[in-house]
């Protein structure tokens, strides 16, 4: 007797070349409307599922597959005589390929206007159900679902190797599927920040040569539905794959650069802080205000620039070592100069804002810490001058500058910014004066210094900061407040004439 194969697919690429050679081999196919449709037009002798139901398809073909027939003969335990007998009982023969793709509810989501109700009419029932029960029953049924997938199990076939391996692989991969699409459905429908099952869905873009380290294995995956403003829907148009650290300094990058969406911007990172940020009225000045920022550390960074890439700012680009540059774009000659060298990644994205609805998540041993983003944008309007100094106009808008750009680095974070461009940042020290040293000391050779402020990510705790800046020639400062020795940096800041501004928000970045 022929073994039967269900196949229903809402994708029906290679569907038809598909049966042909499973009837090749023996299957009887059986098919649900469109399905039957496609391949009785294209010569495959497949018959409907409803010859095997004796029930015609109902409520607009919410109901076709959903029937005891049809799952009795894919869960039935081949190995199990009761089973078996309760099969020839009801006159049903088992069923042992089920091929079936769900309807496109992320595509139709995607859409833009989509009703509710059409997102909820491609919502697949029938199909998840019987992915589900073959991938139960995986022992003795072959369940396939990914149209990439058909010709490796005809190959399988022929060679003799449908071996339990090959049929366990194909039922995680059915539930995988089932369980990425529910999450899907789900966060459609309710779209809840903090749900009590965290059911994210992630694509994979590739395997990667290595992680963090050489000796480390990674992948890279992308959200299911992503973000608009993200490097996953960067164009790579020039250099060798990115690695697991280029893409986080890259994402690091792109976070920095969104604070300044209003005037050419140039961002140079490394290891994942800011070492060199230029804002100016042509993109040539502010990649050469990053450059100076820090013309050691930029060497082999990552340089993000907001607007299309001239050829006099390629030219400068291209006389140092840069591991990735993106931009919105770059002319013909900026693209010929920089691509030059073979190893450089040249990458476009449209620019735009980070997803205000977006969350963070950080793996812990044994879970998952989520949060929303840190996108509180600093403003002279939110700062309250707590000093008897006032800061100068100027002052007030570097003091912002800085705490744009101090939020981006690593706590403990300082760093000492004009109102264009970074002179000193002070990253990720485990005491908040080390890092002001750190910041002061890179930033005090460097022209615009005597205009210099300082920046904290949180409060002080106590005056050595204020201090040790108010001695260095910082004429204004601005931090959170929030500490319970906040008057011993007001009186330090009175005592040595400068300014000291709370913005009275922290912006921790561990
Ligand atoms: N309702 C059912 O019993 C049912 N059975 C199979 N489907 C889906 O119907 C689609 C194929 O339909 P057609 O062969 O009519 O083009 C597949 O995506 C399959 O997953 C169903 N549709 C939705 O639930």
């Amino acid at each position: 007797m022929k073994k039967l194969a269900l196949l229903s697919a809402y994708d029906k690429t290679g569907i038809v070349e598909f049966a042909k050679k499973l009837e090749a081999r023996n299957f009887q196919v059986i098919s649900t409307g469109g399905t039957l449709k496609k391949l009785l037009d294209n010569g495959v002798k497949a018959i409907a599922v409803e010859d095997i139901t004796n029930f015609q398809e109902m409520l607009d073909g919410r109901v076709k597959t959903l029937h005891p027939r049809i799952h009795a003969g894919i869960l039935a335990k081949r190995d199990n005589p009761v089973h078996m007998k309760q099969l020839s009982a009801e006159n049903i023969q088992p069923i042992d390929l089920v091929c079936v793709n769900l309807y496109p509810f992320k595509a139709t989501i995607e859409k833009p206007g989509v009703t509710d109700d059409e997102a909820i009419e491609n919502i697949d029932i029938g199909g998840p159900s019987m992915l589900r029960a073959a991938a139960k029953n995986s022992q003795d049924v072959i369940v396939l679902t990914d149209v990439n997938d058909y010709d490796d199990y005809i190959e399988r076939y022929d060679d003799n190797k449908l071996d339990s391996k090959y049929h366990r692989h194909l039922a995680a991969k059915a539930f995988r599927q089932t369980a990425a699409y529910d999450a899907l459905i789900a966060k459609y429908l309710t779209n809840e920040e903090f749900p009590d099952k965290l059911t994210l869905t992630y694509e994979k873009v590739e395997n990667m040569r290595y992680g963090e380290n050489s000796h480390q294995q990674a992948a890279y995956y992308k959200q299911a539905i992503s973000e608009k403003y993200s490097l996953a829907n960067a164009k790579q148009l020039h250099g060798k794959a990115l690695s697991y650290n280029n893409i986080r300094d890259a994402d690091a990058a792109l976070r920095v650069i969104a604070e300044f969406p209003n005037q050419p911007t140039v961002v140079a990172l490394k290891h994942m802080n800011p070492c060199g940020i230029g804002t100016a009225n042509n993109l040539l000045d502010a990649w050469q205000e990053a450059f100076d920022a820090d013309p050691i550390s930029i060497f082999g960074g990552i340089i993000v620039l907001n607007r299309e890439v001239d050829l006099a700012t390629a030219q400068k680009m291209h006389s140092i070592f840069l591991e990735i540059v993106i931009a919105p774009s770059f002319t013909d000659e900026a693209y010929d100069v920089l691509a030059k060298k073979k190893n450089i990644r040249l990458i476009t994205l449209s620019f735009g804002s980070i997803d205000q609805n977006g969350h963070d998540e950080v793996s812990v041993l044994g879970g998952m810490l989520v949060q929303n983003r840190d996108l509180l944008h600093e403003e002279p309007a939110n700062f309250k001058v707590v000093s008897k100094v006032n800061p100068t106009a100027d002052q007030l808008k570097a003091l912002a500058f800085g705490q744009n750009v101090v939020k981006h680095v690593k706590s403990n974070a300082i760093v000492v910014t004009t109102d264009t461009k970074t002179l000193g940042v002070g990253a990720g020290q485990m005491n908040r004066i080390d890092s002001t040293k750190i910041a002061i000391d890179k930033a005090q050779p460097k022209a615009g210094y005597d205009k210099a402020i300082l920046a904290s990510d949180a409060f002080f705790p106590m005056d050595d900061c204020v201090e040790f800046a108010a001695k260095h020639g910082i004429k204004a400062i601005v931090e959170p407040g929030g500490s319970i020795k906040d008057q011993a940096s007001i009186d330090k800041a009175n005592e040595l004439g400068i300014a000291l501004v709370f913005s009275g928000k922290r912006h921790f970045k561990h």
